[in-house]
């Protein structure tokens, strides 16, 4: 069954773009994060928090495994990190798999991931200076796996009805 995912950066607008396509292709959404927060019972900032970062990342490949392995179509939102640990990048070209690099640029992101960086536990205590600094080098050492995705599709000054056609475009 096939399964249409969508990478990026933290603040790209994976869950955001997810959400309106999935009511326009009438394919269910599922979150990454969400689904592991379900799974454990924690939040994302939890997990961080109790068991460290090398934890999630198991748990994280595993609940992505399950999405892909399971047998209905579904739109899944991965998380910023997902494309880049466990080979989980390897997992972006396989049969029936439609993977959507959404690319923002170091400002969209900063922009963004400034109004609303609590929940998002790799940047919540950086100030302004270290955030955007922090942001150009993560995206820099993130790009080679995100770049692993099947499909690309700029988001810098684009609505969200825009982006989501683009990609309703690339699986027309
Ligand atoms: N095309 C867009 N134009 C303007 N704002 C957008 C657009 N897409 C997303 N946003 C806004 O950017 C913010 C981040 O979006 P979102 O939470 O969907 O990102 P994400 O990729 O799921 O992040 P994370 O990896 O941290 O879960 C939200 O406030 C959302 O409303
Ligand atoms: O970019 C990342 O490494 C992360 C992004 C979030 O979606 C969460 O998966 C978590 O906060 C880690
Ligand atoms: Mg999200």
């Amino acid at each position: 069954m096939r399964k249409i995912i969508l990478l990026g950066y933290m603040g790209c607008g994976k869950s955001t773009i997810a959400k309106t396509l999935s009511r326009i292709i009438r394919i269910p959404f599922v979150d990454l994060d969400e689904y592991i927060e379900e799974k454990t019972n924690l939040s994302i900032n939890a997990i961080f928090e109790k068991h460290g970062e090398i934890y999630f990342r198991k748990i994280e490949h595993k609940a992505f495994l399950e999405l892909l392995n399971s047998s209905e179509d579904m739109i899944i939102g991965l998380g910023g990190g997902t494309p880049c640990y466990a080979n989980n990048h390897e997992l972006l070209k396989g049969e029936n798999v439609v993977s959507v690099y959404l690319r923002a640029s170091i400002e969209t992101l900063f922009s963004r991931l400034c109004a609303n960086k609590s929940k998002r536990p790799l940047i919540a205590n950086k100030n302004d200076e270290e955030m955007k600094e922090f942001i150009a080098m993560h995206l820099f050492e993130r790009s080679f796996y995100y770049n692993q995705a099947r499909y690309k599709v700029n988001v810098d000054d684009k609505t969200i009805d825009q982006v989501v056609l683009d990609i309703v475009n690339i699986l027309a």
